[in-house]
């Protein structure tokens, strides 16, 4: 089986320091992979550099077996590589409905252009209805952004990428600024994600990791020190001392 996404020995460097060193990544369908490490172990950036954000300075990044690894980002975007961003970036004056539609829109220049006009627009209100149903935001469709809780708005975040039709979906940090009483709603909309689907997350709680991720990567100064299983990762010396900030025995 194809992955869906393979990085190999992906390298950038801001002058002399070298924030992302040989890292080397492989998400299969249905992985929950959780990206974890101190601050500034560069784990932004190497999201930024799997998206084309940010160019990197050697490596390369493969989506379904394909090299993306000159390719824009709106492209990336386009063939399936989505990303959301730890602050929200929404149209707070706007509706919940209208802010997916404006990923749907996204979403339909790369595959509607042979459509008729009014099937277009069946087509986007019926993205938009699907995602709205999956995230159980409906009942939510017509209030403006701003006066939803700031987990429904995370959630909102979320239904845009979903909107695109993600084949990776990259999240950074989905629950930051939630409540913790209320994160587990946008990591329970996460974990119910379609089978197909590759996710990767930043995520500082250890509690959401653990319980949501199939596969964690610790990744500290750049490099990425051990990959495994959660119960693997929970029983690693290396990252009990390094991350967890254990004292080794
Ligand atoms: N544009 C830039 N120019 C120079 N240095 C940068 C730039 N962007 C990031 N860095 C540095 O790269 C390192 C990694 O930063 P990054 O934001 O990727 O870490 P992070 O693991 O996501 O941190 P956090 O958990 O705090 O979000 C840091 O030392 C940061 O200062």
């Amino acid at each position: 089986m194809t992955a869906l996404l393979e990085v190999r020995n992906l390298t950038k460097s801001f002058g002399g320091l070298k924030v992302t060193n040989h890292v080397d990544l492989t998400l299969e369908p249905g992985a929950r992979m959780a990206l974890i490490g101190p601050n500034g172990a560069g784990k932004t950036t190497l999201v930024n550099l799997i998206t084309g954000a940010l160019a990197a300075s050697g490596g390369s990044v493969r989506l379904m077996g394909e090299d993306v690894s000159a390719l824009p980002e709106p492209v990336r975007a386009a063939r399936g590589l989505i990303r959301t961003f730890q602050v929200t970036r929404l149209f707070g004056s706007m509706t919940v409905a209208e802010n997916l539609r404006i990923g749907a829109i996204h979403r339909q220049r790369r595959s509607y252009a042979i459509l008729r006009r009014t099937a277009v627009e069946q087509a986007l209100d019926e993205a938009v209805a699907r995602v709205l149903a999956q995230l159980r935001l409906t009942d939510r469709a017509d209030t403006p952004v701003a006066r939803l809780a700031y987990g429904e708005q995370r959630l909102v975040e979320l239904g845009i990428a979903l909107v695109m039709e993600p084949r990776v979906l990259l999240l950074d940090e989905p629950a930051a600024g939630v409540p913790q009483s209320e994160s587990h709603i946008i990591m329970d909309a996460i974990d119910d994600l379609p089978e197909d689907l590759g996710v990767v997350f930043i995520e500082h709680d250890m509690d959401l990791v653990f319980r949501f991720a199939t596969e964690i990567v610790v990744l500290v100064s750049g490099a990425v020190i051990c990959t495994g299983t959660p119960s693997e990762i929970a029983a690693n010396e290396e990252v009990r001392r390094v991350y967890f900030g254990e004292a080794a025995h």
